[in-house]
């Protein structure tokens, strides 16, 4: 095992997703079983005591590759020397919310936690969102940190990119595995954009291999994006242990690497590529390698999916200016 553990910074530790996420990392999940990694955690005061419970859990797994934990309330000594920081902790919405109706209460997170981000990450930071409304609070994240590269932040719409292939996979009866190319674009929002014009199922089209129209309009995409309402109505609060998934996913491809003849969707800062204006966090089809992204270049847009990528961005560029609005950005 490699003497220097990574720093992975998690806030909002003792939430639902922390539950889930802590251990994963800890176990190796995220940088294999030869790499130590020191876990620091953020929590809100009042909720540090149940974060105590939660480490003398993850104490109790006596996880070889899980080399220390620290906690505490405040950013600027969490991020200290932090190699990845995935910032989870913000209110989730319960029924009849849309993740959009967050912004108020969520958004000044994270231009703290920016700042704090700005001042002792470690040089070599990547920053992953999970916080609802994870592509505006990322994009307030960002601009809170002009030290940081801008390209160092993403959202998290890679669950919204594996509720994608699960669904296109049952609809065709085929392994998950059979399925490439899948791209959400947009925002992590009803309005997001599953395409199946690029994805590919063992190599061929995904559109028309499904050769359903009404079935791709009517139920894939609609499914896909209101995944998250339909398992808050069953769950009775939001999706937690998928969104950790989804959160390691992201992380582990975002710093080794996408699969050859593949890519996957990330939320990251927009250089105008098909037309989403620069600047703002739009999820795209990324390659990944060594924790750099580019976006997939050169994919035919028709006008049904122009309809659908706009309509998300708008709702992107509202975002933005509410935020703007609130002062959390300049
Ligand atoms: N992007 C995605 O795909 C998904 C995003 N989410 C979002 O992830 C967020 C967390 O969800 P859950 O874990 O279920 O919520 P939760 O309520 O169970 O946990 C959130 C935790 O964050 C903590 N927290 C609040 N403010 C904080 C701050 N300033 N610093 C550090 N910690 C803070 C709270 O004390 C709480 O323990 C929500 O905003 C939710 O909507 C959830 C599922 C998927
Ligand atoms: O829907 C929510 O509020 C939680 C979430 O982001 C998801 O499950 O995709």
């Amino acid at each position: 095992m490699s003497a220097q553990p990574v720093k992975v910074a998690v806030t909002g530790a003792a939430g639902q997703i922390g539950y889930s996420l802590l251990f994963r990392i800890a176990s190796g999940a995220l940088f294999g079983p030869d790499t130590p990694v020191q876990l620091r955690l953020l929590e809100i005061t009042p909720a540090l005591k149940a974060l105590e419970g939660v480490v003398m859990e993850l104490d109790d797994c006596a996880f070889p590759t899980l080399a220390g934990v620290e906690i505490g309330d405040d950013p600027n000594v969490i991020f200290d020397g932090a190699n990845l920081a995935l910032l989870v902790g913000a209110r989730p919405r319960t029924k009849g919310m849309e993740r959009g109706d967050l912004l108020s209460a969520n958004g000044a997170i994270f231009t703290g936690q920016g700042k704090a981000l700005n001042d002792h990450a470690a040089d070599d930071i990547r920053i992953g969102v999970t916080g609802n409304p994870a592509n505006t609070n990322a994009l307030i994240a960002m601009s809170n940190a002009p030290d940081i590269p801008k390209e160092r932040f993403s959202a998290l719409t890679r669950l919204d990119h594996n509720r994608a292939i699960s669904q296109l996979a049952a609809k065709l009866q085929v392994p998950v595995t059979e399925i490439t190319k899948m791209t959400i674009w947009g925002n992590h929002s009803a309005t997001q954009y599953p395409d199946l014009f690029h994805a590919e199922v063992s190599g061929k089209n995904a559109a028309e291999a499904v050769g359903d129209q009404d079935w791709l309009e009517n139920t894939f995409i609609p499914t896909v994006a209101k995944r998250g309402a339909a398992i808050i109505e069953a769950r009775g609060s939001s999706s937690a242990a998928s969104a950790a998934s989804a959160t390691i996913d992201a992380a582990r491809d975002w710093l080794n690497g996408s699969a050859k003849d593949d890519w996957v969707s990330m939320a990251v800062v927009s250089d105008g590529s098909y037309g989403v204006p620069e600047g703002l966090i739009s999820s795209f089809p990324v390659t990944t390698k060594n924790g750099d992204w580019e976006i997939v270049q050169g994919l035919d847009i028709d006008d049904f999916s122009r309809g659908k990528i706009d309509a998300s961005v708008a709702e992107l560029a509202e975002e933005r200016d509410a935020v703007k609005e609130l002062g959390l950005i300049s």
